[in-house]
């Protein structure tokens, strides 16, 4: 059974004059992963620090775990884990003694300590290095030391704020890994990230989030989807890209679209076509046409639709 694990209503926060949130609306299942995918300064980390207490909104409502933000502030404290929470991560102790010491913080029995300890030293991967100084820690090892930290104690919802910013592709992989464990236990988990290809393999569903307002969710197929069968990119001389128009992939549409761009560009410009993808919608949906490497000065016509306007 579905079960609504975050929600928000008309959720609006403003800085002094500027608008950073202008009425989000978002639903979020328990069980699942949820993204937030935005460009720097979009407002995600504003809606996590709501979602998380930290900041009170200015209007509307938003609720985690059945609890209003708001009114049930202390019943939402004991519903949710966030990344970074707990940054006192001690560099001159090991893994084990962080986690144990955050184990008994939280009022953990020592043998309990010891069994949690365990427990999330195998789950993080750390356990060759559990005896190490935390100093000594490359910063996948240590991102993953926080993320343990930030579960010593068991809660249904998990926030993360851009949880592989900085990392490698190998750090990031094993970090999306344990991300999809921790879902698969039955944690609900909403991150935040800039990576669209985090999105994409990660989120059961994905909001993108402009101008502080969510301008399209979906999952990662039906985003992707908006754009239809297949994009025709038009390139230069040097294989820049000069425009991508979206088709609905079948012979007619891209012939008729050809057909119109033959009219349109310089006979020597080459194309190439392929299925749209994350990227594709995040740049339709956060940029403008003035500001987006892949305009061109040809108008559009019937059959052609630039991608920032097939998505719209
Ligand atoms: N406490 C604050 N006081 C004033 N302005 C703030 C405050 N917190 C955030 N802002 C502003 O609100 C806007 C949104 O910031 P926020 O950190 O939520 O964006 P973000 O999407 O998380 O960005 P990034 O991806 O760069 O972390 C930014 O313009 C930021 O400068």
């Amino acid at each position: 059974m579905n079960r609504t694990a975050i929600a928000t209503k008309g959720l609006r926060k403003s800085f002094g004059q500027q608008t950073v949130l202008d009425g989000i609306d978002l639903t979020v299942q328990s069980g699942t992963i949820f993204a937030l995918l935005g460009p720097n300064g979009a407002g995600k980390t504003t809606l996590i620090n709501i979602l998380s207490t930290l900041t009170k909104p200015d209007g509307g409502t938003a609720s985690v775990n059945g609890h209003d933000v708001v009114r049930e502030r202390e019943d939402v404290k004991r519903s949710i884990s966030l990344t970074g929470q707990f940054a006192a991560v001690d560099d001159m102790l090991t893994a084990r003694e962080n986690l144990r010491m955050m184990c008994r913080l939280s009022g953990f029995t020592p043998a309990d300590a010891r069994s949690r300890t365990a427990e999330l030293l195998k789950l993080f991967d750390l356990e060759a290095s559990a005896g190490k100084l935390v100093k000594t820690y490359s910063g996948g090892m240590r991102r993953r030391l926080d993320l343990a930290v930030s579960l010593v104690a068991s809660r249904p919802v998990l926030f993360l704020d851009e949880p592989t910013t900085g990392l490698d592709t190998v750090s990031r992989r094993a970090l999306w890994d344990m991300i999809l464990e921790l879902r698969d236990r039955g944690m609900t988990i909403f991150l935040t990230t800039q990576y669209l290809e985090e999105a994409d393999l990660l989120a059961d569903r994905i909001a993108v989030i402009a101008g502080g307002r969510i301008v399209a969710s979906g999952t990662a197929q039906e985003l992707k989807s908006r754009f239809g069968g297949e994009l025709i990119e038009l390139h230069g001389a040097d294989e820049e890209i000069l425009a991508v128009y979206a088709t609905d992939g079948s012979l007619q549409h891209i012939r008729n679209t050809l057909n119109e761009l033959a009219e349109q560009v310089s006979p020597d410009t080459r194309i190439s076509l392929r299925k749209p993808s994350m990227d594709d919608v995040f740049v339709a949906l956060t940029t403008t046409s003035t500001t987006s490497s892949s305009t061109t000065s040809t108008t559009s016509t019937s059959s052609t639709a630039k991608v920032e306007e097939a998505v719209q």
